[in-house]
This record gives structure tokens, sequence and C-alpha cells, in this order.
């Protein structure tokens, strides 16, 4: 329900006001101040979604009300109304902040529509400002999934690499075993570079059939292949002004790879099926768990490719050979699992962790994380050294 406040001395025209409002929109709610003291100290109580108010009045004036409104609270909607011979002060209320001014005697339509239209953009700044703050929110949720905890000196070293090339437009081959890390470097080199307001797009590119990659990776167009019901855009495009990381690159086709390879070195892509190319400002990073060199010596993978992705290369160490990490990745996904679930906080016995350190992590850190899960929901609290051995088969 929309609030107005009409300021205004002449007792006429606040009722002709009044009723104009009143007749338009049962909804609105009106009130009324009968000079700018008056009208400020109203302001000062109430949260108003408009505020029409009468430039001439004795005590304060229209501008001071503005002014003084605003100082306290820059998102109020102003509507002044401006008598014959104040028009330029008119003007200058809206430099001041005013959202537009209509002149005595009002014309009704053009009333209607300018109070209607600066309800409308207060709807769309309250909002944008929800919206704001969710985003904030999402971000803070987002940065805290994509944590990088450990202190070994391995990570240490990743770290001290992420932020020499994150701002330059090095293509990086990341390198490691299964759950690693890989993504979450690719994540922080993104974040740290200046495309960060642009995209991450990310294609597994394992997961996609090698009949469809090309068009998953550069579009097509509608008609080109049975199935192709209509345009589509590729990840390359989508990635525009950001970057592409294309995990599980050694498990690309040799015919993508190609693809690949051209839109690397021409910075141009073709949607299957068009003539036309179209250029894109993408950053390239990659990731595998494949030994890339023995893949090329197997014709598997072109060496032509992996000179153009791996212009930096991270290697990413799998957790068993930087367990000191293990305690404090326990700790951090102990407190992560329970916020992302609702289930009870655990503390771990420094026996328990002990013992974990000593298991062999095959499946890296996304098994560790598993498995803090399942003792966060088997376990006693703190997870003892006897839950760990029951409850972890190693
Ligand atoms: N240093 C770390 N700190 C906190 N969480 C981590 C760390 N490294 C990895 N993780 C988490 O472990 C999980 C696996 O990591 P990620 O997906 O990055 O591995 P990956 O090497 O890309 O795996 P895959 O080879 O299967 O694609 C994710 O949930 C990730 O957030």
């Amino acid at each position: 329900m929309p609030k107005i406040l009409i300021i205004e001395d002449e007792a006429a025209i606040r009722n002709v006001i009044k009723n104009i409002l009143l007749d338009e929109d049962k909804s609105y709610e009106v009130e009324v101040a009968e000079d700018g003291m008056d009208g400020l100290n109203k302001i000062n109580e109430t949260d108003y979604d408009l505020i029409i108010s009468d430039i001439k009045m004795p005590k304060k004036d229209g501008v001071q009300v503005l002014v003084e409104a605003l100082e306290n609270n820059p998102d109020l909607s102003f509507l002044m109304i401006s008598g014959h011979g104040d028009i330029e002060t008119a003007v200058d209320c809206i430099k001041k902040g005013a959202f537009d001014y209509i002149s005595k005697p009002p014309d009704l339509n053009r009333f209607l529509s300018t109070v209607r239209n600066a309800l409308d953009k207060k709807v769309l700044l309250t909002k944008n400002k929800e919206l704001t703050t969710e985003n904030k929110a999402l971000k803070r949720k987002v940065a805290k999934q994509y944590e990088m905890v450990g202190d070994s000196s391995a990570l240490n070293t990743i770290r001290e690499i992420i932020d020499k090339v994150a701002d330059t437009e090095a293509r990086i081959l990341i390198t490691g075993p299964n759950g690693s890390g890989k993504e979450l470097v690719a994540h922080h080199i993104h974040e740290k570079s200046s495309r960060n307001k642009m995209p991450l797009i990310e294609v597994n590119c394992a997961a996609i059939p090698s009949e469809l990659i090309e068009s998953e990776l550069f579009g097509h167009v509608k008609g080109s292949f049975t199935g192709a019901h209509k345009d589509k855009e590729g990840k390359f495009e989508l990635a525009n002004g950001g970057t592409i990381f294309l995990d599980e690159i050694g498990d690309m086709s040799l015919s993508a790879q190609a693809k690949v390879l051209r839109a690397l070195q021409e910075g141009k892509i073709s949607r299957v099926g068009a003539d036309r190319e179209i250029k894109v400002d993408v950053r390239v990073l990659a990731a595998t768990n494949k030994d890339l060199r023995k893949e090329i010596a197997e014709g598997k993978f072109r060496e032509d490719l992996y000179h153009r992705l791996a212009v930096i290369v991270i290697e990413v160490p799998g957790l068993n050979d930087r367990k000191e990490d293990i305690s404090e990745l326990v700790n951090h996904f102990a407190v992560q699992i329970a916020d992302a679930t609702g289930m009870a906080q655990k503390s771990f016995s420094a026996d328990a962790v002990k013992t974990l350190e000593k298991y062999d992590w095959t499946g890296n850190i996304r098994e560790l994380r598993n498995v803090v899960e399942r003792l966060l929901i088997l376990g006693a609290n703190p997870v003892s050294k006897s839950d760990v051995e029951n409850f972890v088969k190693k």
C-alpha cells in the first residue's frame, strides 16, 4: 500500500490533491501536512513512498524540506509543486534530488502519471536494494564454499602462483588427481582476475558425448543437425569477457581438440552450421587428471593444443602428499557441513584426526569431505578414534 504525504499550506489545494489521489487508487494511503515544519516532522516519523511538496510555504519552504529530508534518507521520492514564478526553483529541486515537479494548477493526467512513475521507481529501488543485499549474501556463501583450506607448503606454493598468474591472460593447465581441488584452483584464478565481474563457465569435457561437444562449446544454428530446434549459444560465447574452464580436457576427442585449438589460435569461433565467425574474448583454464605427455605419446592428445593450454602448469598434489592439511580440512568441513545441513556441530578428538591422517586418501579431498559428513552423522560428539575406526573402513 503506497504511503503518500502531501505538504501544502493552502487547504483547498491540499484537499484537491488528496481527493484526486484517493479517486485514482483506493489503495493509496494519503496523509497531509500544513507547512514545511509539520511535513518534516511527519517524514521523520513515517516511511513514505512519495512526498508531494509545495515549494513556497511559511516556516520552512519546500526546498529546505527536500534537502533536510534527503540528508537523512537519500532514497526518498519527492514531487515538487511549483507555483507561477518559481519554475527555476523547481528545476533546481530536481538537481538537488527531487524526482520531478508539476506546475500549479496541476494538469490531472500529467500529475497522476508522474505520481505513478515516482511510485514505480520507489518499488524498483527497493527491489534493487533487496537484490543487492541478497547478491552480497550469496557471494559470501559461494566464497565460503570455495575457501581454500590448508597450510602445507604445497598449497602455499599454489596460492603464490595463483596470485602471480591470476590477473594475466596466460592460459593455465591445472593437473592433479580426482578430488584434489583443481576446480577450486580455477575458481580462485578467475575470482582474482580482472575478469571476475564476468562469468566463469565450466565445461566438463568428459561428461559430454563427443558428437555434442562441438555444439556445446561453440553453439549451433537451428537445423544444423537433428535435434537442433533453435539457435543456441555455446559455452565460449557465454564466457565472453570472462573465463572458460575446460575440466577433464584429457578426455576430449581429437576432433574437438582441433576445433578448440582453432578457437585459441584465432580468438574466433563459429557455431555449428553457421558461415559467420564470432570474435570472443575468453581466458582459457583447463584441468586434467591425466598425464597429457603420455596421452600425446600415445596419439590421444594434440601436442600443439597442449602447448597452447599449458603456458603455466599448476600441479595440485593429492591429499596423501600433504597430510598436514587434514586436521584443518576436517574442522573446516565439520563447520561447513553442519551449516549447510542444519546438523549439530561436532568436534573431532585429536586421536580421531591422527587416525584419519594415517589413512590412504585415493579419493583426495572430496573423499575426506564425505568421510567427515559420515562421521558427523554416525559419530559421537566429539568424534572419537573408535568412531573413525568403526565407520571409515580403510
Ligand atoms: N584446499 C581445499 N580447501 C577446502 N576445500 C577443498 C580444498 N580442495 C578441494 N576442496 C573441496 O573438495 C572437493 C573436490 O574439489 P574439486 O572439485 O576442486 O576437485 P577436482 O580436482 O576438480 O576434482 P575432479 O578431478 O573430480 O574434477 C570440492 O568440494 C572442493 O570445494
